[in-house]
């Protein structure tokens, strides 16, 4: 059975990937959400979500009540994983029978929403921030009872518009995805300021190294997509071909690359992740 759903959208915390989120919905040239389908709940609006709901006229509320959370359909939670529990029992008491719930939060494991909300579909998802530019990827995994109303592609029509939507299959491998895409644009905003400081450090003026800096790491993503997608070259080729012998590159690579270098860093980074969203999940928040 598949349900058609023209019911209302409610986004329960509206902060950093809660306004991401919004965001992407809310442009309409990839087929978004219209804004009076929305709902943001959050005790509190600041910043960009302050002004999203401004700029689109979203509806604000502090809290989710029984009249309005009868239109509401598809219930996306996007609050920190340490208060998820404190969050759900109140929802838990409005949501209706068939709402799709969709939740965002690092973590924390289909199991602790089917408690909250037995019989109800359900979908976890790890979205990233370029999802406010389309640029997002989504990495989410179906219960079984999303499944048997056939609300996995209805979670996909709205997830996709932020980005790609990939499908697991085991629950266990959401803490790895997180800590490659749902972390990772942390990783690269770092590598765009330790290439602009390193830039001054070797004389460039700030403001010039910060520009370089930000157009490296721009084009060389915008060059490495394009290039997956015409199946020219991988990064590993595409890397290889800015490395001439014994130039310059290889000189920086032979750091990078050395023992202890990026790669085995990374690889760190993201094992330290994995970890931590499974400490999130399974209760030791602080
Ligand atoms: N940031 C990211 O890049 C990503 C985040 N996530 C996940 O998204 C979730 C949100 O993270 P993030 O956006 O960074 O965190 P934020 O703290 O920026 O956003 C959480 C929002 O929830 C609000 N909030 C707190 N209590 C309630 C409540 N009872 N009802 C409704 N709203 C409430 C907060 O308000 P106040 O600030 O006033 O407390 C805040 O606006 C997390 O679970 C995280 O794991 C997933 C992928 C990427
Ligand atoms: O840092 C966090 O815990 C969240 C989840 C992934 C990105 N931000």
């Amino acid at each position: 059975m598949t349900s058609e759903r023209n019911g209302r959208l409610a986004l329960v915390g509206v902060g950093r990937m809660g306004a991401a989120m919004a965001t992407g919905w809310l442009r309409k040239s990839r087929g978004g959400v219209p804004a009076d389908r929305l709902i943001f709940i959050d005790p509190g609006l600041e910043g960009p979500a302050a002004d999203l709901a401004r700029e689109h006229g979203v509806t604000h509320l502090a809290s989710l009540d029984a009249k309005t959370a009868k239109s509401v359909d598809t219930l996306i939670l996007a609050v920190k994983p340490q208060v998820m529990e404190k969050v759900l029992p109140a929802l838990s008491e409005v949501v209706r029978e068939d709402t799709l719930i969709i939740s965002v939060a690092a973590g924390i494991g289909l199991r602790t929403f089917e408690k909250a909300f037995p019989g109800r579909p359900i979908v976890r998802n790890m979205p990233n921030v370029p999802g406010a530019i389309g640029k997002g990827i989504n990495v989410a995994i179906a219960n079984a009872r999303a499944d048997e109303l056939g609300l996995r592609k209805q979670a996909e029509t709205l997830l996709k518009v932020t980005g790609p939507v990939e499908w697991l299959e085991e629950e266990r491998l959401m803490g790895a995805a997180t800590g490659v895409s749902g972390s990772g644009p942390a990783y690269v905003f770092l590598m765009a300021e330790a290439l602009a400081r390193a830039g001054e450090a070797e004389g460039l003026p700030a403001d010039l190294a910060e520009r370089l800096a930000v157009a490296t790491v721009a084009g060389a993503g915008a060059m490495l997509e394009k290039s997956l997608k015409d199946g020219s070259a991988n990064a590993a080729e595409l890397r290889r071909s800015v490395t001439s012998p014994k130039g310059t590159t290889q000189a920086a690579l032979d750091v990078l690359m050395g023992e202890g270098g990026l790669p085995s860093l990374i690889h760190k980074a993201v094992a330290a992740a994995e970890k931590r969203s499974r400490e999130l999940g399974s209760g030791e928040k602080k």
